[in-house]
C-alpha cells in the first residue's frame, strides 16, 4: 500500500552518482513507494546546463539549484560535491525542516556540526551513508547498530581510486598516471583527483568515521594525512619481498593514556600489511573497513566503495529512510558528540615503522644503526640483512613507538656516514607488535 502523500525530492547534481540515482528512482518507483509508504517523487533536477541532458525528463531540469531547494520539496538529495555554494543550500533546506541526503564527505568533514545543529533545531533528517565507503552500509551500523557498544578502533580502505592504483601497481606493475586516468574514466575519482591521491578524500572519511565511532567532533583538519604520491615502485617491491603489500589506510583509534584519559587518533597514510591480512586482498575500487568494539569484537565491512551505481544504492537507502520518517512522523538519529574526546597529535600516536636502508658493508654498521634506534627509545622487532658487492641492504621493522620518535630516528639515520640511502620508510599495520 502506498497511500501516503508523495514525498517530493529535489536532486542537486546529475553526474556520475546523480544520474544513477535519477535512473533508479524512476525505474524502481513502485518498489520504493511500497518501501517508503508513499510515492517518492522526483520534483526537480538541478544541473549546470539543462540543454546538455537529453536523456533526462526535460520538465524537471533547472539550472537554479537554490530555487529548487526553496520550492515545495520535502527532501534535498545533494550530489554536486564541494563546500560552497552547496553548504548554504543545504543549511537553507534543513532550517526549513526539509530532510537532506548527501554523499558529500568534503562538506560533512568540515561542517557536520553546523549542518547537524540546523537539522536538529528544525526536526529534519541529515543522512549521508554514501559519503563513506560508497555502497557499504557502514555509517548506519556505527550510528545505530553499534550505539550500545564501545568502539575502540575503525581501520580500513576507504578510497577506491587509490586502492585501484595501488592494486594495479602491485599486481601488474601498471604506471600511476595511466591507472589514475582509468579510475577517473570509471567514475571512481573525485572531480579533482588530487583529493584522492593526496589523501584528502580518505581524511574526510576518517573524520566522519571517528566522529561517529567515538561520539566526538573530529574534522578533516584533525586527521593526519599522507597520500600515495610518495609510494614508489621500490616500496611496492620492498613490501612484496617481505610478504607484504602497500595500502592506503584510514585508522581511527580510541587511545587511553597511562592516567586513564582518553583521546582520539585519526590518520590516513600508506602502510605495509602482510599479504595474508584480509585487507591485502581488497583489490580495485573495493573498500573494506574493520570495526573493533568491546562487546561485539571485530567486524568487517566490505564492498564497492566508489562508482555511480554502488554509491546510488547508499543514497537511495537513505532516501527511503528519510521518506519513511516523514510518512510515519519520526526522525533518524541525531548527531551524537557527547563524549567530546580531544584529538591526539600524530607525533604522540603509537605506530610501527618498516625502514629499508642501503648501508656500507662492513663490521659494526648494524650495531651503529641499532644504537640510533635505542637512543630514541625505539625497540626493533626484526632485522634482515643482505650483502651486495660493496653495500648491504638492511631492513628493520620496529615495535610500537610514538610516531615522532620513529620519525626522528629515521632522520638521524639518514645523516649517518655508513648509511648510503634510506630507500623506503613506511608504517606497518596488521601484525603482532
Ligand atoms: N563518484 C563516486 O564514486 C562517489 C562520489 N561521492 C560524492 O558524490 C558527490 C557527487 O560525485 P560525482 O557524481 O562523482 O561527481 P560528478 O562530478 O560526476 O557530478 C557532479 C555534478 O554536479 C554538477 N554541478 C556542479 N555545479 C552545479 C550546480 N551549481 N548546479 C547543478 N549541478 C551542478 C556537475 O556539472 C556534475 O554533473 C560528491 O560529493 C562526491 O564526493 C561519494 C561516494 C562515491
Ligand atoms: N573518489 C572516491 C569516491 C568515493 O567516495 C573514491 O575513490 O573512493
Ligand atoms: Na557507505
Amino acid at each position: 500500500m502506498t497511500e501516503g502523500k508523495a514525498v517530493k525530492v529535489a536532486l542537486l547534481g546529475c553526474g556520475t552518482v546523480g544520474s544513477e540515482v535519477a535512473r533508479l528512482l524512476t525505474e524502481q518507483a513502485d518498489e520504493l513507494a511500497a518501501r517508503a509508504g508513499a510515492p517518492v517523487e522526483l520534483a526537480g533536477i538541478a544541473v549546470r546546463r539543462p540543454g546538455k541532458h537529453p536523456e533526462l525528463p526535460q520538465h524537471l531540469l533547472t539550472s537554479d539549484a537554490a530555487g529548487l531547494v526553496e520550492s515545495d520539496v520535502d527532501v534535498v538529495v545533494e550530489l554536486i560535491g564541494g563546500i560552497e555554494p552547496v553548504r548554504g543550500w543545504l543549511l537553507a533546506a534543513l532550517r526549513k525542516g526539509k530532510s537532506v541526503v548527501t554523499a558529500n564527505k568534503a562538506l560533512l568533514s568540515e561542517y557536520s556540526a553546523e549542518l547537524s545543529e540546523a537539522a536538529d533545531s528544525a526536526g529534519a533528517d541529515l543522512y549521508f551513508e554514501a559519503a563513506v565507503a560508497g555502497a557499504i552500509p557502514l555509517l548506519r551500523p556505527l550510528r545505530e547498530s553499534l550505539a550500545g557498544d564501545r568502539i575502540t578502533k575503525v581501520m580500513g580502505i576507504v578510497n577506491g581510486t587509490t586502492n585501484f592504483i595501488l592494486s594495479a601497481m602491485d599486481s601488474t606493475g601498471a604506471g600511476y598516471a595511466e591507472t589514475l586516468e582509468e579510475a577517473s574514466r570509471l567514475g571512481y575519482a573525485e572531480a579533482d583527483p588530487t583529493a584522492d591521491v593526496d589523501g584528502y578524500d580518505a581524511a574526510a572519511k576518517a573524520a566522519i568515521l571517528a566522529s561517529l565511532a567515538f561520539h566526538s567532533r573530529v574534522t578533516a583538519s584533525d586527521v593526519h594525512r599522507e597520500g600515495i604520491g610518495e609510494v614508489s615502485s621500490f616500496d611496492i617491491a620492498a613490501a612484496k619481498a617481505l610478504g607484504r603489500t602497500v595500502k592506503l589506510l584510514a585508522i581511527c583509534e580510541r587511545v587511553t593514556a597511562d592516567d586513564g584519559t582518553e583521546s582520539v587518533s585519526a590518520r590516513v597514510h600508506p602502510v605495509m600489511i602482510p599479504r595474508g591480512h584480509p585487507l591485502a586482498s581488497v583489490g580495485g575500487a573495493f573498500n573494506a573497513v574493520f570495526v573493533e568494539a568491546d562487546a561485539a569484537g571485530e567486524l568487517m565491512f566490505y564492498g564497492q566503495g566508489a562508482g555511480g551505481a554502488p554509491t546510488a544504492s547508499a543514497v537511495l537507502g537513505d532516501l527511503v529512510a528519510v521518506a519513511r520518517n516523514r510518512v510515519l512522523g519520526g526522525r533518524g538519529p541525531r548527531e551524537s558528540a557527547h563524549a567530546a574526546l580531544p584529538v591526539r597529535p600524530m607525533g604522540q600516536t603509537p605506530t610501527r615503522y618498516h625502514v629499508s636502508l642501503d648501508v656500507a658493508d662492513r663490521p659494526g654498521v648494524l650495531a651503529q644503526v641499532a644504537h640510533v634506534f635505542a637512543a630514541h627509545d625505539v625497540s626493533i622487532a626484526a632485522v634482515r640483512q643482505r650483502d651486495r658487492t660493496s653495500t648491504a641492504s638492511l631492513v628493520i621493522v620496529t615495535h610500537l613507538a610514538p610516531d615522532a620518535a620513529l620519525e626522528a630516528t629515521v632522520e638521524e639515520i639518514g645523516k649517518m656516514d655508513v648509511v648510503h640511502e634510506v630507500v623506503s620508510v613506511m608504517r606497518v599495520e596488521g601484525e603482532d607488535q
